[in-house]
């Protein structure tokens, strides 16, 4: 285990907490060695899911396609993050840490009519339409998860443990600064921070974008033709399990990860950022200070960037040098600048990986619609449920 003081992480007396862990989490666990040393676990969970669809596609045609993928990503992101296997694990199971996405997700969407009307009426409105209670049950939800995970690493047993993650790591850094009597003192509430940071950044986004990938191939059969014919001439039709070495020999395939990511960025709306100085921009006046959003979605539709934006089309990233990580600024689905995703490889590792189980093992469809279905492939939400294994 690395040991840090407050110098080594930057910490200043002005609390610039971000900062500090951010480079705790750009050097435990988003380096390239860590990435790769991770490889195995991104693979025994995909072939675990392969195995469920398997089994669950011989007797059920239909499956539950965002509660699996949720499930996938959320087991990997807890054993990559906090070592945390759900197959064994006491205090959290499979099916709980795919809800536990979804409470996330709830407390990032929920708006409350009293932030608009503060005041009685707004906060009526808000217990009238229960947003407070359901809030308080995903907070609650939430804190229990993340109490158990810190729980879990204070574990007398656990430090004597050989592997360490990033929270084993705040843990040391916390009892060395008590010794050294640092002014700043990193807080248990910035490990459940980090925990709860990791966790929705990590599961949330990857889960979406593969979402959404199958989502779109759905939509487009030709595109699902051409993907799949690359993928199994590839790979040949005689493949056990998928390794993340097959990811490599595959190139369209690549394309269309890129088109999903350019048609539904996982995060439509940046991480906020803040003016330094007065700016002016398209001839407006933007004071210092001023909190600036981007919008990333409208900038990767933007009709003066994109040839027909509103296609799926792959193709599009044929012989272009266009790329996601952050220097090509029509197309920043991860991003840019000092805020950046960390965690770029680790996505596209963990998309990339469970694509190309779900696409090489099945054939993907529509299960026939009954009489008052919605119509199909609105949205995510709506075209998860939906979705249905019919080979393998
Ligand atoms: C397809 C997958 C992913 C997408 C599309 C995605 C996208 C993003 C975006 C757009 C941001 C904000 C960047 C900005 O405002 O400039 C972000 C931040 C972040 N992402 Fe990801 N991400 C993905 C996967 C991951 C994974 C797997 C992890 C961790 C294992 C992760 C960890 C983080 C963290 C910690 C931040 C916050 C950085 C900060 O506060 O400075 N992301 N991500």
């Amino acid at each position: 285990m690395i040991s840090y003081n407050c110098k080594d992480v930057g910490f200043t007396p002005y609390g610039e907490e971000w900062k500090a862990l951010r480079k705790i989490s750009v050097v435990e666990l988003f380096n390239a060695k860590k990435i790769q040393s991770l490889t195995y676990i991104r693979e025994e969970e995909n072939d675990l899911l392969v195995k469920k669809l398997m089994e669950s596609a011989s007797s059920r045609p239909t499956v539950n396609l965002k509660k699996t993928l949720y499930t996938l990503v959320g087991s990997i992101v807890c054993r990559i993050e906090f070592g945390i296997n759900l197959h064994e694990c006491e205090f959290m199971d499979e099916d709980r840490i795919a809800d536990l996405a979804d409470i996330l997700k709830l407390m990032e969407n929920t708006n409350l009519f009293s932030d608009f009307f503060p005041g009685r009426i707004g906060r009526f409105v808000d217990w009238f339409l229960g947003q407070n209670k359901r809030l308080e049950n995903a907070f609650s939800e939430h804190n229990t998860f993340t109490n158990n995970i810190l729980d879990d690493h204070l574990k007398p047993e656990r430090r004597i443990q050989e592997s360490s993650d990033i929270i084993d790591v705040m843990i040391d850094m916390m009892s060395k600064q008590d010794e050294d009597g640092d002014s700043f003192k990193l807080t248990t509430n910035n490990v459940k921070g980090m925990i709860s940071g990791l966790f929705i950044a990590g599961a949330n986004t990857s889960g979406v974008t593969m979402i959404w990938a199958i989502t779109e191939l759905i939509r487009n059969p030709r595109v699902m033709k051409k993907v799949q014919d690359e993928i199994r001439t590839t790979l040949g039709d005689k493949k056990e399990r998928i390794t993340e070495q097959d990811l490599t020999k595959l190139h369209y395939f690549k394309l269309m990860v890129k088109e999903i990511l350019r048609l539904h960025p996982a995060a439509p709306v940046l991480l906020p950022r803040e003016t330094m100085s007065h700016v002016k921009i398209q001839g407006y006046d933007v004071p210092a200070k001023t909190q600036i959003l981007i919008n990333a979605y409208a900038i990767a539709r933007d009709p003066k960037h994109w040839k027909n934006p509103d296609e799926f089309n792959p193709e599009r990233f044929e012989d272009s040098s266009i790329d996601y990580k952050g220097l090509n600024f029509e197309f920043i689905p991860f991003g840019s600048g000092r805020r950046i995703c960390p965690g770029i490889a680790m996505g596209i590792a963990i998309v990339e990986l469970g694509l190309l189980n779900l696409l090489y093992f099945f054939d993907w469809g529509l299960p026939e619609k009954e009489e008052g279905d919605e119509e199909i492939i609105t949205g995510n939400e709506v075209a998860l449920d939906l979705v249905q294994v019919l080979r393998h």
